[in-house]
């Protein structure tokens, strides 16, 4: 009985596996992508396929988005820009941790080169608190439709927040007015080295049925 439902354990992996690495052949379905997209930390360096990030962009803006404000904005970071997001990176973990080993700062520098691609996910600033409240929902959204569309296809991604992202330094070299639109987050964005599978609270945990 046992070894059955180890056996049947294997035949997933092994059907996810194909999946994630053979999307094309093995296309997943929308369920599965959802039940299997992880945070990526650790990312091989490879390209993405041809129009992969177009498409997971695209499916951003199929995001909801209460009285059709579109409040998304995306910067797509070229190689210069990196660079200088990079520097950013290393001033503001100085910042926190204080003088930094050799070895720490060259771990810190693959994390922000490595992934093939980083976008800055941002949000337009609504005067309206309401509506500011209802557009990161919004904006929320389309960054999970760009996480399940590059998973999908076996990209992985992570979305980050804190640090980085809310330096007025970042805003600079972005070229985004932080009066004009707020940054939600960094969209890190490669092929996954390792996929992590960090704990879920059981459903009934957090389910309750009214009468
Ligand atoms: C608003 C928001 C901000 C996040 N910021 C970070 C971050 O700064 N660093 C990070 O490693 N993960 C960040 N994450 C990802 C979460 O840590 C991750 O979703 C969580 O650990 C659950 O893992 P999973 O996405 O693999 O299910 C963020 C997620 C959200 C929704």
């Amino acid at each position: 009985m046992r070894s059955t439902a180890r056996n049947a354990h294997d035949r997933l992996s092994l059907l996810h596996a194909l999946r994630l690495t053979h999307p094309r052949i093995f296309p997943m379905n929308t369920h599965h992508t959802l039940m299997t997209r992880r945070t990526i930390h650790d990312y091989k360096s490879d390209p993405l396929p041809e129009g992969a990030l177009k498409r997971a962009l695209e499916a951003a803006t199929r995001a909801p988005n209460h009285k059709l404000t579109n409040p998304w904005r995306f910067t797509m970071m070229g190689p210069e820009t990196r660079a200088r997001i990079t520097e950013i990176g290393v001033a503001e973990k100085r910042k926190k941790r204080g003088e930094l080993s050799e070895a720490a700062e060259a771990s810190i520098r693959t994390k922000f080169t490595r992934p093939p691609e980083l976008i800055a996910v941002s949000q337009v600033i609504n005067a309206d608190a309401h509506r500011r409240r209802e557009d990161y929902a919004a904006v929320a959204c389309a960054i999970q439709n760009i996480q399940l569309a590059l998973w999908s296809e076996g990209i992985g991604s992570k979305w980050s927040s804190g640090g980085v992202t809310n330096a007025p330094e970042t805003y600079e070299v972005l070229g985004i007015g932080p009066d004009v639109e707020e940054i939600v987050g960094f969209v890190w964005v490669g092929f996954a080295d390792v996929v992590p599978d960090p704990p879920r609270t059981p459903l009934s945990e957090v389910v309750r049925t009214t009468a």
